[in-house]
């Protein structure tokens, strides 16, 4: 699935009335039943909301992100379930750092264990961000820590593009921004 020119602004539109309406909370006061058990807590300024709870799938004001959400749950994890074994379970958050410098300090998303039946750690993690007005120099890259003597790597979060890692292997982190920075994450069991 390819996406319009018209959803980068629409998406970015809706995820900021959803942040005007108070949808968002702090990431440090959230917790989920059992969510973060396989997580990494590091220091971190941003808001989320869980969509899954919190929207309305089928309804107009949130067409794009539901856009967005079909090309993860149709496209994406279909093709990743061929090559790696889920369970198929995927949360959908939108995430947004305020533009007073909000970073997420180096962590990772999950630290997997060897057994092999167990599904309840998250396997992979797919990013879509929504800024359609991103320019260099608005910081809120993502930053791949390389592996050994690899060079780090900055993802600026430019709308359309999607990262995907394992959760388990890529230490990153998000570098302060200067600009209201929005995205949506997956992730995916
Ligand atoms: O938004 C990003 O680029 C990464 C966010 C992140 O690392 C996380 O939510 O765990
Ligand atoms: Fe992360």
């Amino acid at each position: 699935m390819i996406l319009t020119d018209a959803y980068d602004v629409g998406a970015n539109q809706e995820a900021a009335i959803m942040k005007d309406n108070g949808e968002f909370q702090p990431a440090q006061q959230y917790r989920k039943e059992g969510d973060d058990m396989f997580r990494d807590e590091t220091a971190r300024d941003d808001q989320t909301v869980w969509l899954d709870a919190a929207i309305d799938y089928g309804h107009e004001s949130k067409q794009h992100l539901n856009q967005v959400l079909g090309m993860i749950s149709q496209g994406l994890l279909q093709d990743l379930s061929k090559i790696i074994h889920l369970n198929g379970k995927v949360e959908y958050q939108l995430d947004y750092y305020h533009p007073q410098n909000a970073r997420y300090e180096r962590h990772r998303d999950a630290f997997p264990v060897s057994d092999r039946e167990d599904f309840t750690q998250r396997r992979v993690t797919a990013i879509v961000y929504l800024n359609p007005d991103w320019v260099q120099g608005d910081g809120g890259e993502l930053r791949i820590f390389g592996k050994n003597d690899e060079a780090d790597q900055d993802i600026a979060p430019i709308a359309s593009r999607m990262v995907v890692y394992l959760s388990g292997v890529a230490d990153h982190a998000v570098i302060a921004t200067s600009q209201d920075r929005y995205a949506l994450t997956a992730w995916i069991r």
